[in-house]
């Protein structure tokens, strides 16, 4: 853009950024905002089963956290997971969140098969087939929405996948943002193989994800493990790593690097992605032109631009 053009267009969103305002003191502000930032997650949050930090300024990085039942999702995990991402979403100190398997040595088993067995007790307790449906149909829906709580969180959601990620574990990941993992990690929609359709989402997101029903059905039929290279060259990861420090690393930085950006831009691009995967594209556009009706208007798009021309690296105001 030339010299004219550019103050044109600047002035021009300097009277949409606040009419009669100078623009100084908007840029001043967010530096501070930005400088108070890095409020720690393991301060803030106190959960059981996962265990949060702040590694960079924004980046909130969620492990799970069940060692020693190899991250088995309970019925606790379930319901943290969704409580976690339901608040990040509202967190202005979150803009991009990592997930990984913490210590385990797998990043997930999947449903907790003990706890599998204890929701087996509590049906067998109550004699009336409808009745039984109704218990089973609410933990269903809970289970459900946890899952699609990484979707609900508009902060994207980056997936650090280690050794083995079977059956819930692929349901979770297929709802992420992106995935990466370690050249020894495998993967099994597994749920077959226990005597259950796969009911957490992934019979929805993952030939989406993929772009490829055969696979995904040859997969979810016969719940065969397969490797991470197999999962890259079909594109349910985007990146393999040598081991898990190079993928945390991997992981955190491209966090950094999605943290830096308008987090109202990143917002509005990762609602509209998720909206456009069930809508058609005139609704999907329809949908971005309501949200860049007002996005447009922010002080993040007169920051982002003015940053670009002077060759600066932009600051943006907390969420
Ligand atoms: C309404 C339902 C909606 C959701 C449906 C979801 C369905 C699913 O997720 S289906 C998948 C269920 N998971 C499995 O079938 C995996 C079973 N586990 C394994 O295959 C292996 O344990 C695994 C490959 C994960 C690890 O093998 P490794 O040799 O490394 O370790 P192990 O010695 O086998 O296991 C170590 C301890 O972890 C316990 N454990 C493993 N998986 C589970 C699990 N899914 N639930 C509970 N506990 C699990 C295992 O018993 C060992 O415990 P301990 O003997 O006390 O040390």
């Amino acid at each position: 853009m030339n010299k004219l053009a550019f103050s044109t267009v600047f002035s021009t969103l300097k009277t949409m950024a606040r009419p009669g305002a100078p623009v100084a003191p908007h840029i001043a502000r967010n530096l501070c905002a930005a400088a108070n930032a890095s409020t720690d997650a393991s301060t803030k949050y106190n959960f059981k089963t996962l265990k949060l930090s702040t590694p960079s300024p924004f980046v909130v990085h969620v492990e799970f956290n069940r060692p020693d039942r190899m991250n088995a999702f309970n019925r606790q995990l379930w319901t943290e997971i969704k409580d976690c991402f339901d608040q990040l979403h509202n967190d202005p100190d979150c803009r991009v969140v990592v997930l990984s398997g913490g210590s385990s040595k797998h990043f997930t088993a999947g449903i907790d098969l003990f706890d599998m067995m204890k929701l087996g007790q509590e049906m067998g307790a109550i004699e009336e087939v409808g009745r039984r449906g109704r218990l089973l149909e609410g933990t269903i829906k809970l289970y459900q929405d946890c899952i699609s709580s990484l979707e609900h969180c508009y902060k994207p959601v980056i997936v650090a996948v280690h050794s083995a990620c079977i059956g819930a574990g692929l349901n979770l990941i297929t709802a992420a943002d992106v995935r990466y993992c370690t050249r020894d990690a495998w993967f099994s929609l597994k749920e077959v193989d226990i005597g259950l359709a796969a009911d957490v989402g992934a019979l929805q997101r993952f030939p989406r994800v993929v772009g490829n029903q055969s696979w995904v059905r040859e997969l979810a039929f016969t719940a065969r493990k397969f490797a991470s290279d197999e999962a890259h060259s079909h594109g349910l990861v985007s990146r393999l790593f040598d081991n898990r420090e190079e993928l945390l690393q991997g992981a955190i930085k491209l966090a950094e690097e999605i943290a830096s950006k308008s987090p109202i831009a990143v917002h509005g691009t990762k609602k509209n992605i998720v909206y456009s995967a069930d809508h058609t594209v005139q609704e999907g556009l329809d949908h971005i032109r309501a949200i860049n009706m007002l996005n447009l208007q922010s002080e993040d798009f007169l920051n982002a631009i003015m940053a670009s021309q002077s060759k600066e690296t932009p600051v943006f105001a907390k969420l």
